[in-house]
Parts: structure tokens; C-alpha cells; sequence
């Protein structure tokens, strides 16, 4: 019976590795011997490997047992099988594995009791049992977990760049699933991009620039880094502020814009600008601010002021934007509640997160927030031979680890020139703003 269903099993993975192949082009190598075979002692090995990770259920079945009987003449003890209920342990239905771009995956129907959790906090065991880079746990639908196995981390090199044709949405990197890493400011409109000093965030910044900047849209630019990170990319920039003082002006320009935005769109009874007529649409803009702690930072009493102006400005920004067109992806090396009460709402209304190697857990931590635990421990995995690589959690409220491509400031810069004509001017964007605002 076991043989049969092996054969069974070997005769269907065969099947689906020749249509993983027509479909994505396998190497043969994996698809006619890797994959069958890891298929197979997937499945041979599951029992023992659900036991070992503590995925079984003891269930009361009936059973052919072995019971001590009558005593011998010999004096020994006579055994005798009897059909009787005992507790056996139960592993999860598990489905065929099927092929991924880097591994397999493959379905299970959970016991009663189990939630997707259990799964994901067994993941690291059960990677270590199959022998593979990692696993991870989705649910696509109650009652069932899918289980998608790497077998070799799949983000040690990432291609290039590829054009991003959608509107605000930029495909920024690869996913460890071997997905793209899609940054959709529509779907999700304001970001945190946090990471310790060379670990990846100003490329990060570079990839969107660069798939942004061929888009209608304006960029605008805080950096508080004097201006060393976005000055190239000025020209594609409608506006850029490079110190406390700048920013503070332009912080009062995105409110008044916002507002006048909200005007336009109660006259036409639209809720957001998307509603509008495109005729009458403004221009989208997304707002790139680099080192945001400098933005809290405060050196003495006298900037008390500015500060609590540029939080609100911020925070209001952050909370009323998304419908009025205005997104914001925010980095920093450290995003914590020790710069002040407005950082920590400014976090709470960015529900991208984005988090590359941190020096300290906390900064993890304020990050990721809530997440699953196992985020934060895999944020403190990354190594800092792997630049880039970063925890994001994405829009279908899951985490994944991810890389950025790698984008040179160059290309950035090139990018920037080439598409420097489509960089809406500052004063035409403000044109309907208030004196007192724009001055
Ligand atoms: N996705 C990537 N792939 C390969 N190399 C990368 C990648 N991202 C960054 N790097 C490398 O890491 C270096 C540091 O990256 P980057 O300047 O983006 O870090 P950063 O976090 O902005 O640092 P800082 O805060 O000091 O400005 C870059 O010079 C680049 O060579």
C-alpha cells in the first residue's frame, strides 16, 4: 500500500515538474531528479518530521495492540492482539509538493486546535529537518497552510532594475519567494525605511527615484544630510529642503497644498483625487525625506519651535495625504520614541515598514512594531556582507525578506537628467496657494 502511493506520489510530482518546466523553463537537472526526489522524502519523511517539530494531534483510534494474556506453563507471559481504541498520534494531511522558482510548496490541512502560527513558529525547525534555507508559512484559506520551502537563499544576487510602467507603483526588488518587491504608493501610501549606516537605505531611495522619475508625478525632497544625498538629483526634484529652516517652509507648502487639494475635491464631491476628473487632477507627489531623526533632533531650547511645527506639519501630512495625493517614504538609521511624541504618531500612520540591518534591537523593534516575532529575529540575521537585504512588511499584511537591486547613484543621477522635463515646477504646483503659505 505505502509502495503503491509512493509510486503514485513519484508519477505525479514527475507530472507537475514537467509543467513547472513548460512553464518557467527549469533547469532539467532539478526538475527531472532534484525535485521528484526532495518530493518524495518530503512526503516518506513527513510523519517523522511533523513528530519532531510538534505539529501531531494524539487522537483516540482504533487499533491492533499488543496485550499481555494468561501466564504459561513455560511460566512466560502470553501476548495477545486485540482491536481496541488507543492514542495514536495524527500528522497534518499534507498535498504533493509542487515546484517553485526556488524550492517547492506545498499544502496542508491543519488539526483541529492548530492555528497558521503554530506552523510559522515550527518553521525554523522544519527548515532544519528538510535541510533547506528556509520555510515559510502563509494561509490562504482557514483550515489550510502553505508551506514554501527555499532551498538556497535566492537573494545573494538579484537582477537589474526592470522598468515600472504603473503609476506609483515601483518594482524595487526581489522577495525571497523569488517575487518582485513592489513598492505601490497607492495601495500602501507612506513608508519607514530604517537601517544602520551602509546597510542599503539610500539604494532603496535610488531604485524608486529611478522607476519614479519616467512617471507623471512630482518628487519633492528633505535632506537633512546638508543635501549630499538628493542635490544630484535635483533636477528631476520639483523642490528639495536641506536644512530645519527649508524644511519648515516646505512642510507649510505640502499643508497648504493638502488643504487646497481638500477644497477641490469637497467642490466636485469627490472623496480623494483619484475621483477627479483628470482634467482637473493634480499631480500626484511623493515626498522622499532622508535621515528623519534630523528633522526631531534638537540641539538647543531655541529650536523647540521649529520642531514642533515640523511634527505637526509631518504628522498631518502623514495622516490626511494618501487621498489627496501626497505619499511619503520616510528613512532613517534610527525611528524611535526617544525623538519625541511625533515620531512615534508619525510611525503609527506609516503602515509600510521596511527595515534593513539594525546595530540594536529596538530599532527592529520600533520598525516592525507588532510583527511576528520571527521578523525581528530575522532582522537581526542580516548580515552586513549582504547590503540591501531588508525585512519588509508588505501590503498583503505578511513579512517577507527582500533585497533591493542594486542602483548606483549614477543611474540615479542619469535618471534624474534624462527625466528632468517631466519635474513639475514647485511655483506652478503652489500657484493656488495663499501668499502667506508660499512665502
Ligand atoms: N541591493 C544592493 N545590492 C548590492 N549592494 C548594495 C545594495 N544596496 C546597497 N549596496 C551597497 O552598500 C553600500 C551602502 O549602501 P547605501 O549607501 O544605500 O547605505 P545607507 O544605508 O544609505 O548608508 P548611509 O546611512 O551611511 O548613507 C552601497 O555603496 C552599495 O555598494
Amino acid at each position: 500500500m505505502r509502495d503503491a502511493l509512493l509510486l503514485l506520489t513519484a508519477s505525479a510530482v514527475m507530472v507537475a515538474g514537467l509543467w513547472a518546466w513548460r512553464r518557467w523553463h527549469y533547469p532539467s537537472f532539478w526538475l527531472a531528479l532534484g525535485f521528484p526526489i526532495v518530493a518524495l522524502s518530503v512526503r516518506a519523511s513527513w510523519r517523522r518530521v511533523a513528530l519532531g517539530c510538534g505539529l501531531t494531534k494524539k487522537r483516540q483510534r482504533w487499533w491492533f495492540t499488543t496485550v499481555p494474556g494468561a501466564i504459561a506453563s513455560t511460566g512466560l507471559v502470553k501476548v495477545r492482539r486485540r482491536f481496541q481504541r488507543v492514542a495514536v498520534d495524527t500528522k497534518p494531511f499534507m498535498w504533493l509538493p509542487l515546484p517553485t522558482r526556488h524550492g517547492w510548496r506545498v499544502t496542508l490541512h491543519t488539526l483541529e486546535g492548530q492555528t497558521p502560527g503554530d506552523y510559522a513558529d515550527a518553521a525554523e525547525r522544519l527548515a532544519h529537518s528538510w535541510g533547506v534555507h528556509a520555510v515559510r508559512v502563509s494561509s490562504p484559506r482557514p483550515g489550510r497552510v502553505v508551506l514554501m520551502a527555499t532551498m538556497r537563499d535566492p537573494l545573494v544576487t538579484v537582477a537589474q532594475l526592470p522598468a515600472s510602467p504603473e503609476l506609483l507603483k515601483v518594482t524595487v526588488g526581489r522577495l525571497e519567494t523569488g517575487q518582485p518587491w513592489v513598492i505601490d504608493f497607492r495601495t500602501v501610501p507612506h513608508w519607514l525605511n530604517a537601517g544602520a549606516t551602509q546597510s542599503g537605505k539610500s539604494n532603496l531611495a535610488n531604485a524608486l527615484i529611478v522607476g519614479l522619475a519616467p512617471q507623471p508625478v512630482a518628487l519633492v525632497g528633505f535632506d537633512l544630510k546638508g543635501g549630499v544625498e538628493f542635490t544630484p538629483y535635483s533636477p528631476r526634484l520639483s523642490a528639495l529642503a536641506t536644512s530645519r529652516a527649508e524644511s519648515v517652509g516646505l512642510l507649510a507648502d505640502l499643508v497648504g497644498l493638502m488643504t487646497d487639494r481638500m477644497g477641490l475635491c469637497r467642490q466636485a464631491g469627490a472623496r480623494n483625487i483619484w475621483q477627479l476628473p483628470p482634467a482637473i487632477r493634480p499631480v500626484p507627489l511623493v515626498v522622499l525625506i532622508d535621515e528623519l531623526a534630523e528633522l526631531y533632533l534638537m540641539a538647543d531650547k531655541s529650536e523647540k519651535d521649529e520642531i514642533a511645527k515640523t511634527s505637526t506639519a509631518l504628522l498631518r501630512v502623514a495622516q490626511l495625504g494618501r487621498a489627496f495625493g501626497l505619499y511619503l517614504f520616510c528613512c532613517g538609521q534610527r525611528i524611535g520614541s526617544d525623538l519625541g511624541p511625533g515620531v512615534t504618531a508619525l510611525r503609527a500612520q506609516c503602515s509600510g515598514r521596511i527595515c534593513h540591518r539594525v546595530n540594536d534591537p529596538e530599532t527592529a523593534t520600533m520598525t516592525l512594531g507588532d510583527l511576528d516575532p520571527a521578523a525581528l529575529v530575522s532582522a537581526r540575521a542580516i548580515a552586513s556582507e549582504t547590503p540591501g537585504v531588508a525585512i519588509v512588511a508588505s501590503q498583503d499584511g505578511q513579512w517577507y525578506r527582500a533585497r533591493s537591486f542594486y542602483v548606483t547613484e549614477a543611474t540615479a543621477e542619469h535618471a534624474a537628467h534624462t527625466h528632468a522635463h517631466l519635474a513639475p515646477a514647485w511655483d506652478e504646483i503652489t500657484a493656488h496657494l495663499p501668499e502667506s503659505i508660499t512665502a
